[in-house]
């Protein structure tokens, strides 16, 4: 699979971790940076991963920071994406499932490789199962509030 990745710098050693896993694996990565573990904004490296996955150059994304969660938020400003923040399978097979998720975030801070690993290949293997989440997930795209214009 085409796999966008990102972090901010509390989520960089794991990054390079689960991205040299994936091409181990034999799928294409994207690492949409940071591309060393400096301070940086997790919003300016979410926002990288929203538009190559939105965009149609990859087919999901997996970001992480210190606790997942600021990346979460700022990959979910992109009205296209819906990233779920994730610390075990269930959760990352059910977000594909039910929610039709086309990114998952994780916390450095709180989940380990292994975790994360178990995580991203539970988020592949699920599949959306369409049916009575169709409606759900098309109610996401359009929020009765105005929202900001993605670029
Ligand atoms: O956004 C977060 C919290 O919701 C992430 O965990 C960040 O990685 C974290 O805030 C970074 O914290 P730091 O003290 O600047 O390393």
């Amino acid at each position: 699979m085409r796999i966008a990745i990102a972090s901010d710098h509390a989520g960089f050693d794991l990054k390079q971790d689960i991205a040299r896993w994936l091409a181990d694996e034999g799928h294409v990565v994207t690492d949409c940076g940071p591309q060393n573990d400096a301070r940086v904004d997790y919003p300016d490296f979410g926002y990288k991963l929203a538009l190559a996955v939105s965009g149609g150059a990859c087919d999901f994304g997996v970001a992480i920071c210190g606790s997942g969660i600021g990346i979460s938020i700022a990959i979910n400003r992109h009205p296209a994406m819906r990233c779920a923040l994730v610390g075990e399978p269930l959760s990352a097979m059910l977000a594909r499932e039910h929610n039709d998720a086309n990114a998952i975030a994780i916390g450095s801070r709180l989940t380990g490789i292994d975790m994360a690993k178990a995580c991203i290949a539970a988020f592949m293997v699920g599949r959306f199962e369409g049916g009575r989440h169709e409606g759900r997930v098309d109610k996401l795209s359009a929020p009765p509030f105005v929202t900001r214009k993605a670029s």
